[in-house]
Formats: C-alpha cells, structure tokens, sequence
C-alpha cells in the first residue's frame, strides 16, 4: 500500500502536537553546556536525549547533518539512527543537509535520503536551488514517488541571503522563481486542498521580504519551514506579519533555544511543549 503524501502525512502531524519542528544540532557549546564531552560518545548521549525527549510529542523532528558529519563516518551513523528511531516512533523527520547539484548527482542523494532503501532516509530533505530548480528533479519525483517530502531554500533566515534570493532575472526574483516552482510541483495537491511534497524555506527573519517580492506562498500550497525563531531572534510574534495569509502553512523550527534547557529529559520535552503552543496561539 502507498503511504499518505508528505503534505497530508505533515499537516495531520501539525494538528495533533502543533506547528513545531524542533531541531536536533549538537553544537559543541551544547554539549558542554550539557557536561557532555564533546567526542562521539557526547554527540550520541546528546542524539538519543533529544529522540527520547521529542519522539511522539511533536509535530517534525530536524536533525542538522553538519553536527553529525563532523564526527566522521561514525556521526553519520549516529545520525542514521536518529533517523531510524524517529521513524519506529512515527514522528516526522526533515533532515536539514541542504543538498543541491547537477541532475545525475541529484539522482544519487536522492536515492540516499529520499528512496525506500537509503540509508539516511528521512520524511523529508532540505535542498539547494542554486544549481537552478529543474535540476532538483531527481530529488522533487522520488519523493512524490515514496510519499517524502523536499525543502527548498527560498528566503533563508541569515543577513547574507536577499543578496542572491532578491536578485532579479527578468523582472522576477530568485526567490520568486523557487516559489513558481514549488507550486507548479504542488499544483495537484493544491487543486485537492493538501498541502504539497514541495516545501519551502523561509525564514522567520525576513521581514517584509515575502510581501515586497510578491512571492505567493498561499497559493503554492507549499509547506513553510521557518527556521530563525529564538537564537537568531524572531518570535513567533513575527509570523503573521511575515507570512500574511499563508500563515496557516507555516511549520516554524527551534533549535538552540529548545536544546539548550537540556540535559533534562522533562526540560526539553517541556521547553517543547511551551514552543509549540506559542506558536500554535500565534498562528
Ligand atoms: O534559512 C535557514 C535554513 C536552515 N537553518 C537551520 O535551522 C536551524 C536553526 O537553528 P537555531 O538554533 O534555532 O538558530 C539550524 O540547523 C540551521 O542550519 C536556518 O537557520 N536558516
């Protein structure tokens, strides 16, 4: 039997736990702060705190690859694990690794995060459009073929961004663009009422970006990973001023401001639950 879409699989998520999509990043400053050595034994104690905290509570669980691949091929393992754990408990994954290459490579990540036998699968993955969006296809079919889910980096939430996402190609932006695509990729899902397998992301820091680029995300029917809230200083107070009226698409990510009332199981779940129902009273 298939599995539900992404988009209908993550929206009854968003309505049982809440819009929230916690995220999983060991920083080495975590771990410390956490008395954890900062070696793969603390990277792993850190890794199964956070599933055990956060599995079966909310709505998406976001490990950050780069905090797992820094420990060599042994973190990666970890991180597989928490991938695999995640989905024994039936909690949603997006694994942020923000891949992003020419077609024939796309196919192989692909097949490695997206597909029934990879080995890093997760529900869904962030991925780069800078190689431009037609070469993300790979990626965009298996998971419409596998009931998975892409995020594609649209508005992301760092100062650095609008120097390339604001740039214009004929009289469009670059981020205006990536939304044309997603929604031309989501357009069935769309025309049902679901939410697509396409996401995007844009961050909570943006400002007024969404409205002054014109960037129609209600009706792309794309999922709104908005990452951006607490360490790099949005609140969920920003949300509706940022996103208008695709507000209701919106799945904002926590990190570090989640993680760091740790080592406590009860604290993050807690820290958790506080993030979600403000974001929930918020939206
Ligand atoms: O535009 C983007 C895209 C991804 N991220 C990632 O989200 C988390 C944010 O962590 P905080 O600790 O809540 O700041 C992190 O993994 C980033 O790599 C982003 O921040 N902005």
């Amino acid at each position: 039997m298939s599995p539900d879409p992404f988009g209908v699989r993550l929206r009854a998520a968003m309505d049982t736990h809440g819009p929230l999509c916690v995220g999983i990043d060991p920083h080495a400053a975590l771990l410390r702060a956490w008395g954890l050595p900062v070696d793969l034994s603390g990277l792993e104690r850190f890794a199964m705190t956070c599933v055990e905290a956060f599995a079966g509570r909310v709505a998406v669980v976001k490990p950050q690859s780069a905090f797992f691949e820094v420990f060599g091929s042994r973190g990666v393992a970890v991180l597989e694990r928490v991938l695999g754990d995640l989905r024994d408990a039936g909690t949603l994954t997006i694994l942020d690794a923000k891949r992003g290459d020419i077609g024939s490579t796309m196919e192989a990540y692909a097949q490695a995060f997206l597909s029934d036998e990879g080995p890093g699968r997760a529900d869904a993955l962030t991925v780069s459009p800078f190689l431009g969006y037609g070469s993300l296809r790979p990626a965009l079919d298996v998971a419409a073929a596998t009931g998975r889910g892409v995020f594609v980096l649209a508005l992301t939430s760092n100062p650095e961004g609008p120097q390339v996402q604001h740039a214009e190609a004929n009289g469009r932006s670059v981020a205006a663009a990536v939304v044309d695509g997603a929604a031309a990729d989501n357009a069935q899902a769309a025309a049902r009422g679901e939410l697509g397998h396409v996401g995007l992301v844009v961050g909570a820091t943006v400002g007024d970006a969404v409205a002054r680029l014109g960037l129609g995300l209600a009706a792309s029917a794309a999922p709104l990973l908005a990452p951006g809230l607490g360490a790099q200083g949005a609140g969920p107070g920003d949300l509706r001023a940022v996103f208008g009226d695709a507000v209701g698409n919106v799945l904002p990510n926590v990190s570090r401001s989640v993680l760091s009332a740790g080592p406590s199981v009860q604290a993050l779940a807690a820290a958790a639950a506080r993030d979600a129902e403000s974001v929930r009273a918020a939206l």
